[in-house]
């Protein structure tokens, strides 16, 4: 039986916080892989993404290319529509049934758990690898029962970094070197992506 971690997001762009997030989850001895979910349309996000699909998938390729625990699964982009993660979970559950799932997840989104889709039945198909973001606590007193025996933490550095902040940078032609891997930079420049219109 393998052990699984998924690491949905939007990824526009993915960036060094998701890779050491994801490395955090690994370091827990409880995965044997991380399979890097990028959205088509993630649920709860004010706005759609900048970046495509397409561009936001070979990205995070790129990004992981080099860690062979590291892979990237395209379910949501083939699938198309809001990206509910119990449509993913239920498809994976069913595609790879002697595989166990947990679902790794940022504290912003902790704290929002309770609003996700079905997320009942969701809970009861994975258990959560939480990572703590420097900009949102663990609001523990938000976050129900049900849901709080699911979750166990992940050390991590707090990673002050976000995908809103490298494109406000590069909108306004600041360096996002090293906040971004160099692979992926080369392409955010060849493709012009996150440019001042
Ligand atoms: N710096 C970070 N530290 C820990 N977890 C992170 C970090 N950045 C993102 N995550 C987590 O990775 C997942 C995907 O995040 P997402 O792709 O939305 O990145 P983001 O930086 O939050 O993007 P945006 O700024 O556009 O909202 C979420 O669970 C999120 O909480
Ligand atoms: O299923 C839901 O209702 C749901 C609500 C919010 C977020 N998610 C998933 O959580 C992951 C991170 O979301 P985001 O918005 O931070 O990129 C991504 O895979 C989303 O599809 C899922």
């Amino acid at each position: 039986m393998k052990t699984i971690g998924i690491m949905g997001g939007t990824f526009d762009p993915i960036h060094v916080g998701h890779l050491i997030a994801a490395q955090a989850a690994l370091n827990t001895g409880r995965l044997d892989e991380v399979w890097f979910i990028p959205t088509y349309d993630a649920p709860l996000k004010e706005q759609h993404s900048t970046a495509s699909a397409s561009h936001r998938l070979e990205m995070v390729t790129l990004a992981i290319e080099d860690n062979p625990q590291f892979k990237v699964n395209n379910i949501e982009q083939l699938r198309g529509g809001t990206s509910y993660s119990i449509d993913t979970v239920t498809a994976l559950v069913e595609q790879y049934p002697d595989y166990a799932f947990s679902y790794i997840i940022g504290s912003d989104r902790i704290n929002d758990l309770v609003k996700w889709h079905r997320i009942e039945q969701l809970a009861e198909l994975v258990t959560f690898i939480g990572l703590e973001r420097p900009s949102d606590q663990f609001q523990w007193n938000v976050i129900p029962d049900y849901l709080r025996v699911r979750i166990s933490l992940a050390d991590m550095p707090l990673i002050g970094i976000s995908s809103t902040n490298i494109r406000q940078k590069l909108s306004r032609s600041l360096s996002v070197r090293y906040e971004v891997p160099d692979q992926v930079l080369q392409y955010i420049r060849r493709h012009k992506l996150y440019v001042a219109e």
